[in-house]
């Protein structure tokens, strides 16, 4: 009998880069029509005749893979923290993708919208700052943007944002200073934990990816 196709699920974002030579050491390669920039098709053939690989944006990898559509996945933490599927399981830190979530505000402070209980933040990742806050006993009321969210602070929609972070020159550029950090973040290979159990190729390719990962530290 024919084995089924093992969906692999990458980000179209920043991560895939660094994610694609992690791939190849582990032997997912995919085929040369992957890199054509005006190839419009989302899924991709792999060396592995068993394998295709779909791009998709970096939060709906984590979803793909937690309902069992891909069995495998890379995709930043802060993806996997802020879902906290139960499905989903992380057993490889991949080293890629370094950068911090964090909270940040006006150089001159954040706006009066905010009080001593209840803060406004702008934020993708409404889920880590509402738990970040209440862990203070403050409760954060989260606007939800997609991107760009450093703008919104001056335009008065909130007094704070939380935002990733890496080189720290986007909230420098926007005025903004960061006033505490709520978590660090690498990119991690995911798998849907009922596909670990039940096909060996799952598991397979989380040694291959943890062997990687332990060859890079040593
Ligand atoms: N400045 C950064 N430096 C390093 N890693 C980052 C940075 N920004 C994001 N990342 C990591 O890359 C992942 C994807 O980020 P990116 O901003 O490329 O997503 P995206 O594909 O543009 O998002 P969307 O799906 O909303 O279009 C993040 O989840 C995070 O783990
Ligand atoms: O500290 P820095 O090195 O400046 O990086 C931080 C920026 O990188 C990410 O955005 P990205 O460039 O992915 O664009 P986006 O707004 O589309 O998410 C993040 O959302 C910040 O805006």
């Amino acid at each position: 009998m024919a084995q089924t196709q093992l969906t692999f699920a990458v980000p179209k974002g920043r991560i895939l880069d660094e994610a694609l030579p992690v791939m190849a050491r582990a032997g997912v390669v995919p085929e040369d029509a992957f890199h054509d920039k005006a190839n419009r098709s989302l899924t991709f053939a792999t060396g592995r005749a068993d394998m295709r690989l779909i791009r998709v944006r970096a939060f709906d990898v984590a979803t793909f893979v937690a309902h069992g559509a891909a069995q495998v996945g890379i995709v930043g933490s802060d993806v996997i923290e802020e879902f906290d599927y139960a499905d989903l399981y992380a057993p490889v830190d991949l080293d890629i993708g370094h950068c911090r979530l964090s909270l940040a505000e006006p150089k001159d402070g954040a706006a009066s919208i905010d009080g001593a209980s209840h803060v406004r933040v702008a934020t993708k990742y409404p889920g880590l700052t509402r738990r970040h806050f209440e862990a203070q006993g403050i409760q954060a009321e989260c606007v939800k943007l997609n991107g760009a969210m450093e703008i919104a602070p001056s335009l008065g929609m909130c007094g704070r944002i939380v935002d990733l972070v890496s080189s720290g020159q986007t909230l420098k550029d926007n005025g903004l200073v960061e006033v505490a950090k709520i978590m660090d973040i690498t990119a991690r290979l995911i798998v849907n934990r009922a596909a670990l159990k039940t096909d060996p190729r799952v598991a397979a390719l989380v040694e291959a990816f943890r062997a990687d990962a332990a060859a890079k530290a040593a």
